[in-house]
């Protein structure tokens, strides 16, 4: 589990750094600098060793830095503002280390933050700065064959609006709209730049730079990953994310688990945004591997009862498919009862098809009404095959209204596209997942679905998004899309993709990133999301509440698909369930994003 950063909380926790008078702006400048130097070698070691005769050193070579002469080239391209700096601090160190540099700059100098205009000052006793044009870019490479390493150092957690003019057509050829493969020899620092960090989106570029999704070949951030290089389009053109350690950890201890909603954006949230399934780096909420971990200790000699009786309510006949999915994964993640509520001219195609579930004649409503008069049972899941239309809405309401968990899926949220707030209206809190996809969560929340995927809207609901709204950044998030669902319906939102969000009512979110070694592409199957809610509610029958519930699932299915491999239908999930329990009890390592 990685904890991961808006913007406005990295500069939060740098603020603090430097108030508490431990550490210097130019201290985290060097570090940063230094941890992208690092970066760079580990990534290539080979740049490393010297290649061919070594050539005189140029006029401005420094015997006295301790530097080597070396024929290696790098290419800095530093913007106006800390990143910048960054930039000017890796020019320093390779030029220590005898590389040829070409350094190019953005705005004048007088203009940069303090600490960025001391190391361009500390550069320019070294070398140039030449003024960033596409043209003097472009004359470099054409004159000089590629430099070993491209280093993108424009913009990072300051980029307030999308990028124009020189920048932009430099931005373009690096990404390799002329043909030149500049990508997979360029380091950006911190973010690719024109990446959002806080949306994953390039403002005015939804396709990112160049001729479309290109990804730079390493990307090094500070401190932790931030929101946008996980969701979006950040996984696919960041590359390798290395995360720095520039020694900001003793800055950034905060408590609760809370978000207080009338703190200004800049205030840490402690434990608000998780990656899943990268490494735990704090203690806080349980992590799902450590609640699947739970899931393993079922009480010795214990009643199948002890284990929650879950009701997942299937369609009819033809159609009870979805369900039966459902059901099986709910039994597989250790429920102790899985009862399927049928109704009567499917019982003999489903009762034909399952055999530790337990079939249920339920007619409509009122028949459910009775069904759940049985307190044993725990959790509900309603929604797959259900069909769309007024039955469905009346027996999800039964369901709310009967006071167990509940998920909902499918079927279960489109019934209610027409008046979502009437669904809304039937949640308690603390009780209740809502799993849409993109589309279900369009029919549900249409204002906030608007906001999501208009390009250049802003999220409100913080004093310094509201300040740059004016500037034209950054963009409104899903993550932040998901919490203003969970906090507007009182339910989990498990908001589905690659870049699944889960956002609680109260605040806490967590995205799951089925990205690097957790990319499983062949989870996009029929069915998949079927399991997923069958997952949720055979957590939540073993009462584990639903936030933990749906971070579980989302976490155990993407585990599944990986253990599994290419050619998964979603019936194989369920299955591969006791495998991946097993791994976890022999003390595997669960797949990491990073590997
Ligand atoms: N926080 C930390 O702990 C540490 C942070 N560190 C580093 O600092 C970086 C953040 O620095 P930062 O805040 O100065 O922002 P940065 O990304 O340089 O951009 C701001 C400049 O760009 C300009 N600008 C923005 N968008 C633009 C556009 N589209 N087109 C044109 N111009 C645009 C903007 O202009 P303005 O909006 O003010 O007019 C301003 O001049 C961070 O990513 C990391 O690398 C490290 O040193 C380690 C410690
Ligand atoms: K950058």
């Amino acid at each position: 589990m990685t904890e991961l950063l808006t913007c406005a909380q990295m500069r939060d926790i740098e603020r603090r750094a430097i108030e508490s008078g431990s550490v210097t702006g130019l201290d985290l400048m060097e570090r940063a600098g230094q941890g992208i130097v690092d970066a760079i070698f580990a990534q290539w070691p080979e740049l490393l060793r010297q290649r061919g005769p070594v050539p005189a050193p140029p006029r401005y070579f420094r015997q006295d830095e301790g530097g080597y002469f070396s024929r290696r080239r790098a290419v800095v391209l530093c913007g106006p503002g800390n990143n910048g700096g960054d930039g000017y601090v890796v020019a320093r160190l390779l030029h220590r280390m005898g590389w040829q540099l070409t350094v190019f700059g953005m705005g004048e100098v007088e203009d940069m933050p303090p600490d960025a205009r001391v190391n361009r000052t500390r550069w320019s006793a070294l070398g140039p700065v030449v003024p960033l044009t596409c043209d003097a870019f472009l004359a470099v490479s054409s004159g000089r064959g590629l430099a070993d390493v491209y280093v993108d150092a424009l913009f990072g957690t300051g980029m307030t609006r999308p990028v124009q003019g020189e920048a932009l057509k430099v931005l373009d050829v690096l990404a390799g709209s002329g043909g030149d493969d500049f990508a997979s020899r360029t380091v950006a620092v911190d973010a690719p730049s024109g990446l959002c960090l806080d949306s994953g989106h390039v403002p005015g570029r939804p396709e990112g730079y160049g001729r479309g999704l290109r990804s730079v070949a390493l990307t090094v951030t500070f401190d932790s990953p931030k929101v946008g290089h996980v969701i979006g389009i950040g996984p696919d053109i960041c590359g390798r994310l290395a995360v720095c350690d520039i020694g900001l950890r003793p800055w950034r201890e905060f408590e609760g688990d809370q978000i207080d909603p009338d703190a200004p954006g800049g205030t840490m949230r402690h434990m608000n945004v998780r990656l899943s399934g990268a490494p735990m780096v704090r203690e806080g909420r349980r992590d799902p591997e450590d609640i699947a971990r739970h899931l393993l200790k079922r009480a010795s000699g214990g009643h199948k009862f002890d284990h929650g009786h879950c009701l997942v309510v299937s369609g009819g006949v033809a159609r009870t498919g979805a369900a039966r999915l459902a059901a099986r994964a709910a039994l597989r993640i250790g429920a102790g009862l899985v009862t399927l509520a049928v109704p009567p001219d499917a019982v003999a195609e489903v009762a034909a098809q399952t055999t530790a579930v337990m079939v249920r004649e339920v007619t409509g409503p009122a028949d459910l009404a009775k069904v759940l008069e049985d307190r044993r049972i725990r959790s509900i899941c309603l929604g797959p095959g259900l069909g769309v239309g007024a039955r469905t809405r009346e027996m999800v309401a039964v369901a709310l209204e009967a006071g167990r968990h509940v998920v909902l899926d499918a079927d279960a949220l489109t019934s209610f596209a027409d008046d979502p707030g009437a669904l809304f209206a039937l949640i308690e809190k603390g009780r209740v997942v809502l799993t849409p996809h993109g589309g279900e969560f369009a029919r549900l929340f249409p204002e906030i679905d608007a906001r999501l995927n208009a390009p250049r809207l802003l999220a409100d609901d913080e004093a310094w998004h509201t300040a740059l709204a004016a500037q034209g950044g950054p963009l409104y998030s899903k993550v932040d899309a998901a919490r203003e669902a969970a906090a507007s319906s009182g339910a989990v939102v498990l908001l589905k993709g690659r870049d699944t969000v889960i956002a609680l009512p109260e605040g806490p979110a967590a995205v799951h990133a089925a990205i690097g070694a957790r990319a499983a592409p062949w989870l996009a199957t029929a069915g998949a999301g079927d399991v997923l809610a069958g997952f949720i509610a055979g957590l939540m029958a073993r009462e584990c509440p639903p936030g933990d519930a749906a971070e579980c699932a989302a976490w155990l299915h993407v585990e599944a698909a990986l253990a599994f491999g290419p050619g998964l239908i979603a019936e194989d999930l369920p299955e591969m369930v006791p495998q991946v329990l097993r791994g976890l009890e022999n003390g595997d390592q669960p797949h990491l994003v990073g590997q």
